[in-house]
């Protein structure tokens, strides 16, 4: 099984080098356009296979897709990060171009390749990618709500004292500061509800930490985060290549899914060997609905500057 991840920066090392050491794929390329930065992080990795124990192959690129060819999944993380105080929004207009370029380049030697976009603004840029291609909605799978769910979790399981592992809980919505939606009322320690466990106004306190959560580490670190990105994209592209079918929150094409259409947005999907296999469609309650057609109105008008940018 190969990968290839197109931007060796902060995310996409970091998610290599995780394929790598949990053997999810047996060869991981890296590309970037800066001249050896790819082949420098892809030796640093495989530095690492004596004493981590992989057998993963880990090799970099400078824009030669054709090191890409045949490859089962293709990661896109190359784009600008943001800076403290910007919302990832603001990163559309180089984004966009650099998601359109790289996106044609690795199709042309992967025809069957699924595509996990990682670039911000997230469900823009998925959009972006499914415009440029034409491919079918199961193979663009925005990562988004695989770490918004993670970062969910752990506030959780800080903020009652719980281990992570006996806390549930997912994120839908737009993956920005204000389109993200934690499902509080879904949320739970080992099966119980943590809505029967304490208050309102707690769950709400971890909620709205969730939804800054890419800004305060943004503003702690000085450019945004990578290592629960990167591990967020592994565990992604390993439901994709072992076929696991794990229910997974991804920014996915709406059809009709959740009586909208037209965008890319965050909601629970059966991730297998072929890409997104299901849509889950949860019921809403009045406040989650709500909140839900809010997101997709931000995101529509996010998607509105597209065109500008794609033509
Ligand atoms: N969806 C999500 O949950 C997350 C998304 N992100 C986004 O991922 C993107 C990457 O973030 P970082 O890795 O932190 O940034 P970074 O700056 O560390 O890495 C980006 C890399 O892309 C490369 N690049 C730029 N244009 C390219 C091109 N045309 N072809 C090949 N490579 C190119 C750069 O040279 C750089 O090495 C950003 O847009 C960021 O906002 C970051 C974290 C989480
Ligand atoms: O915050 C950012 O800009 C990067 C990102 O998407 C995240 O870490 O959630």
């Amino acid at each position: 099984m190969k990968v290839s991840v197109i931007g060796a920066g902060n995310v996409g090392a970091t998610c290599a080098e995780v394929i790598a050491n949990k053997q999810i794929a047996s060869e991981v390329v890296l590309v970037d356009i800066v001249e050896g930065y790819a082949e420098g992080k892809a030796m640093d990795i495989m530095q690492c296979a004596a004493t981590s124990g992989f057998g993963t192959v880990v090799s970099g690129a400078t824009n030669q897709y054709e090191k890409t060819a045949n490859s089962n999944v293709i990661v896109i993380t190359s784009g600008i990060p943001r800076k403290p105080g910007m919302t990832r929004e603001e990163l559309i207009g180089t984004n966009a171009s650099i998601v359109k370029t790289v996106i044609n380049n690795s199709l042309k030697y992967s025809p069957e390749a699924i595509f996990v976009i990682v670039t911000n603004p997230l469900d823009t840029m998925a959009l972006a990618a499914m415009k440029v291609t034409g491919l079918p909605k199961n193979r663009i799978i925005g990562m988004g709500g695989a770490l918004d769910s993670s970062r969910f979790r752990y506030f959780l399981s800080q903020k009652f004292n719980k281990p992570i592992a006996d806390i549930e809980g997912m994120v839908v919505g737009g993956h920005g500061d204000t389109t993200m939606i934690p499902l509080t009322r879904f949320a739970t320690y080992k099966g119980i509800p943590l809505s029967t466990l304490v208050s309102e106004e707690e769950l709400e306190e971890v909620a709205k930490q969730t939804m800054v959560g890419g800004a305060t580490l943004t503003k702690l670190l000085g450019t945004s985060a990578w290592y629960a990105p990167g591990a967020s994209v592994a565990y992604l592209v390993d439901s994709i290549l072992s076929d696991r079918k794990r229910m997974i929150p991804c920014s996915a094409y709406l059809e009709g899914e959740y009586g909208k259409k037209d965008l890319f947005i965050g909601v629970p999907c059966v991730i297998g060997k072929n890409g997104i296999e299901k849509i889950v469609e949860l019921s809403f309650n009045e406040l989650e609905q709500s909140k839900f057609d809010a997101s997709v109105e931000a995101i529509l008008e996010t998607n509105k500057e597209l065109t500008n940018f794609l033509s």
